[in-house]
């Protein structure tokens, strides 16, 4: 069910009007929908049923610290990619020992927080980051439980900038240096091999690459267990998409139904790291149009919000539903959403059939995730406010920023 919908002609989120929370907080804001949010983690959570699992929300999506405390209290794990991400979970209220680690660069610094912190494993990415983490764990006197994240060399079908699991990405271990490396781990005293990992890119919109990934590796997993080396656990990444337009991305349901016959006799706990199909479709972005202005036969509709507020249009050409907060009876013409930052590809949406005028406001769906966590300050520009909604109720769950932020921390020479 969509919690944001038209109710007498104008948009709400849950039992709140949108137009109210702009009057209240200003423009341009995100807004999160509590129901959606809970909706979608046990989605997860009630399709893969009573077989062992962690649901270990991907923080980087949406790392706002009400997105992460609604999804606590759930009794969510949570995926991190940096101690920033791990403070946030444990400031939210997260629970240390179903966080996993992943990330291509973890700190020694990082790697001690979270050790400290008592997480329930890191996805080692590489060989060199193997032995650091024994180090490290060694010098806490400590015994590091680790997964390996392997690169299965997949094709997820995805765009290029978020597909993961190629040989050419400079994501995971690869296939043929696996089996070597998680016996090196399983003989070094700091390290305690727990599971295998995968993932394999964003947005997918298919099982195939899933199920493949799969296959590859539980044929290491048996490989291993030969030598010895008992896997507890497989965590099979994130990346299951969403509908930004046309797309029909598999159910969670079907999504678990399909892995899980892949894992019918096995011993092995799962772990999801699910980040967009949690967050992306319980956000919005909230903009209001400024200016109308036509240049050689093309219609712009300059609004507040910008791409250092949300980049995945710029970044990845994504496209992304645009609609009116109160809409307009009458003729639609094509405009191009822009914003107001001096870089021609600072766009929200091109060629949009609207009937819009200056003052109105205009929601991009779909915004939930790697909206706000990917705002910038380009150009100066404070980032924007989140609110959530929940039920008849909206919070504001992050303040604008205000302009003396802008330059904190920064200091004149004397
Ligand atoms: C290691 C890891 N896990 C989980 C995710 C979450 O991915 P998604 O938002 O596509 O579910 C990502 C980002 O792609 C990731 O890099
Ligand atoms: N930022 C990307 C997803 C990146 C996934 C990171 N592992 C997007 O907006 O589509």
């Amino acid at each position: 069910m969509d919690h944001f919908l038209y109710k007498d002609d104008v948009l709400c989120a849950e039992d709140c009007q949108i137009a109210d929370i702009a009057a209240q907080y200003g423009t341009p804001l995100y807004l999160y929908s509590r129901a959606t949010l809970e909706r979608h983690w046990h989605a997860f959570d009630k399709a893969v049923g009573s077989v062992p699992h962690m649901i270990c929300y991907a923080v980087k999506a949406n790392s706002n610290l009400a997105v992460l405390n609604v999804l606590a209290r759930l009794g969510s794990g949570f995926d991190i990619v940096s101690g920033g991400e791990l403070a946030r979970v444990l400031e939210a209220g997260g629970d240390p020992a179903k966080v996993v680690f992943s990330g291509v660069g973890k700190t020694r610094d990082e790697m001690a927080q979270a050790l400290r912190a008592g997480i329930h494993c890191f996805n080692v990415e590489s060989a060199a980051e193997l032995e650091t983490l024994n180090e490290v764990a060694g010098e806490l006197d400590m015994q590091a439980p680790i997964s390996l994240r392997i690169n299965p060399d997949v094709d997820a079908g995805t765009h290029p900038y978020i597909s993961t699991g190629l040989k050419e990405n400079k994501f995971g271990i690869a296939m043929e240096e696996a089996e070597g490396l998680f016996l090196r781990a399983h003989a070094l005293p700091h390290l305690k091999v727990k599971g295998v990992d995968c993932h394999i890119g964003s947005q997918l919109t298919e099982l195939n690459p899933f199920l493949d990934a799969v296959d590859r590796l539980l044929a290491l997993i048996d490989t291993l267990a030969e030598q010895g080396v008992v896997i507890e656990h497989f965590d099979v990444g994130g990346g299951l998409g969403v509908t930004y337009d046309e797309e029909t991305p598999p159910h969670p349901d079907d999504y678990a139904k399909a892995l899980l016959t892949k894992f019918e006799g096995r011993q092995l706990t799962l772990i999801f790291e699910p980040g967009r199909a949690i967050a992306a479709n319980a956000g919005l972005f909230v903009t209001q149009v400024l200016y109308l202005k036509e240049n050689s036969d093309k219609n712009f509709a300059i609004v507040d919000g910008a791409m250092n507020d949300l980049i995945r249009p710029s970044l990845y050409s994504a496209w992304q539903k645009i609609i009116p907060v109160s809409p307009r009876a009458g003729e639609t013409r094509a405009f191009d959403i822009v914003g107001p930052v001096c870089e021609t590809g600072d766009f929200l949406g091109k060629n949009r059939q609207l009937n819009v005028q200056a003052g109105d406001l205009l929601a991009v769906r779909s915004a939930g995730a790697y909206g706000f966590t990917m705002a910038s300050n380009y150009n100066s520009r404070p980032r924007v406010a989140e609110v959530m909604v929940d039920g008849d109720k909206h919070y504001l769950v992050r303040e604008r920023e205000k302009l003396v932020q802008l330059w904190q921390g920064e200091h004149l020479l004397p």
